[in-house]
């Protein structure tokens, strides 16, 4: 596998479709074009050619060629790509047409980003974005992956490196010129700024884990007695009968978890299995004991808790439940088509709303004050989070705790031993250091094409 190859793959979706895009990229490319559209057309603009098979010269397809030489192309090499009919027997004789010529080779998954990524056209943050923007599945996600493969974090890194790198200077200054007349204040000014540079890091991870949140879904769970009428909501917020209903209390066990598009956010709404007070004290079914126990561990893990009760018992809810109330949790009485006369609107300080799964009423009330829970969390400084994924977090982490103990280091040596961890732990970040072991995990995210 080497960067000599020309790489070529079918770029656009597998299956039949109006027009399809098989992309080239590698020095080969040029004479590949020739081989199959006769002439190499005027680079960026799309030119249409009869493709012909180098071997017999039978005519594939009509299609539109467009020429991108090296190195101002997406990978930095030389690049092609042909549009043609997406039917499955033109693509076959277009891929086979190019397997044909010397020097060609079908690419693997994101082995077109790898080499944008080896030819410093690309930094890892950004393939990462890249990758994000690929899967991105509502609208909030297609802007923070834009942000990430437009080179946001890079960006970030790069004004972080800098700083670091004129401390580290100064740093270096002192030990090298120890014997000369250098300014007093070298040393206290490059640990001013070096700590300056850490409170900012430390703020940033302090701040909510919003760009992995918005990666991956807010995690809103339905909680409650049994028989509230959380599968039922659940069915009702999905449009679909994902979780099982009956009258029978404890129906549901497992967490039954569906992806959900609110306002262009991603949600993962959880149902859950009916909370009893002390279910180790009464003789509980084992199965639905360990039904509760994950009840009460996603219960933990939410970002947002719907507690729902029967509205027939909004004046004594049921005591496990009402435990799980905090601020980041609505109140719901639900089966209201059963009762009669106006519910409270609090539960212990928490807004409470009331509903039926069964009839609808009250339902879009719920998704108008779901959608401003979650607006909120998504929405603090009103810009794309800087950091989206757990791997960038943690190498923020190391530089801001290398600051930490360079902040400590008695000796200069040694302080400027921990700026280098810490300028270290940003490289890794973009990909300039350690990068080996990463590129396999990220690139393999990718699908053929990419
Ligand atoms: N009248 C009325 N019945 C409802 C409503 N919502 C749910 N039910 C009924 O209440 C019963 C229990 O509903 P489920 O959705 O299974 O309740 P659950 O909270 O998931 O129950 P467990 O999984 O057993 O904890 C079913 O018979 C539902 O049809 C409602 O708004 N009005
Ligand atoms: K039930
Ligand atoms: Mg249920």
């Amino acid at each position: 596998m080497s960067a000599e190859d020309t790489l070529f793959a079918l770029s656009s979706g597998q299956g039949r479709a109006g027009v399809a895009v098989v992309r080239c990229s590698g020095p080969a490319t040029a004479a590949a074009v020739r081989a199959l559209a006769g002439d190499l057309p005027e680079p960026r603009r799309a030119s249409l050619r009869a493709l012909r098979h180098p071997g017999d010269g039978r005519v594939i397809d009509h299609g539109l060629v467009l020429w991108f030489p090296g190195p101002g192309s997406f990978t930095g090499e030389d690049m092609a790509e042909f549009q043609v009919h997406g039917g499955r027997a033109v693509l076959t004789a277009l891929l086979e047409a190019l397997a044909s010529l010397p020097g060609l080779r079908l690419a693997e998954a994101g082995e077109f980003t790898r080499r944008a990524f080896d030819n410093g056209r690309l930094d890892l943050a950004a393939v990462e974005g890249l990758a994000d923007l690929i899967d991105a599945d509502t609208e909030a996600q297609r802007r923070q992956a834009l942000a990430q493969a437009e080179g946001l974090l890079g960006r970030a890194v790069a004004d972080w490196s800098a700083r670091l790198t004129r401390i580290l200077a100064r740093v270096e200054a002192a030990i090298d010129f120890a014997d000369e007349e250098l300014p007093d204040e070298l040393l206290p000014e490059a640990a001013r700024d070096a700590e300056m540079l850490r409170s900012e890091l430390v703020a940033l991870l302090e701040s909510p884990p919003t760009g992995e949140r918005l990666r991956e879904g807010l995690r809103v769970a339905l909680l409650g007695p049994p028989n509230a009428g959380k599968s039922s909501l659940l069915n009702a917020l999905a449009r679909r009968d994902a979780a099982i209903v009956s009258e029978r209390a404890g129906t549901t066990r497992d967490v039954v978890e569906v992806a959900l598009d609110l306002g262009g956010y991603p949600l993962l709404l959880a149902d859950t299995a009916g909370l009893r007070a002390a279910p180790e004290e009464s003789n509980l079914d084992p199965v639905e004991a360990e039904g509760i126990r994950r009840s009460l561990a996603r219960a933990e893990a939410a970002d947002i808790k719907l507690l729902v009760f029967d509205a027939a018992e909004a004046a004594a809810p049921d005591p496990a439940s009402f435990a799980l109330l905090d601020r980041d949790s609505l109140v719901l009485w639900n089966k209201v088509d059963l009762v009669e006369g106006n519910l409270p609107d609090s539960l212990d300080g928490v807004p409470a709303l009331s509903l039926s799964a069964r009839s609808g009423a009250g339902l879009a009330e719920l998704e108008r004050r779901l959608l401003t829970l979650v607006e909120a969390r998504f929405e603090h400084a009103g810009e794309a989070p800087l950091l989206t994924r757990a791997r960038q977090r943690a190498a923020v982490a190391d530089c801001a705790e290398a600051l930490a103990r360079a902040a400590q280091a008695g000796e200069t040596a040694l302080f400027a031993e921990d700026l280098r961890l810490a300028l270290r732990a940003l490289g890794r970040i973009v990909g300039r250091v350690d990068v080996e072991a990463l590129l396999d995990i990220i690139f393999r995210d990718f699908c053929i094409g990419k």
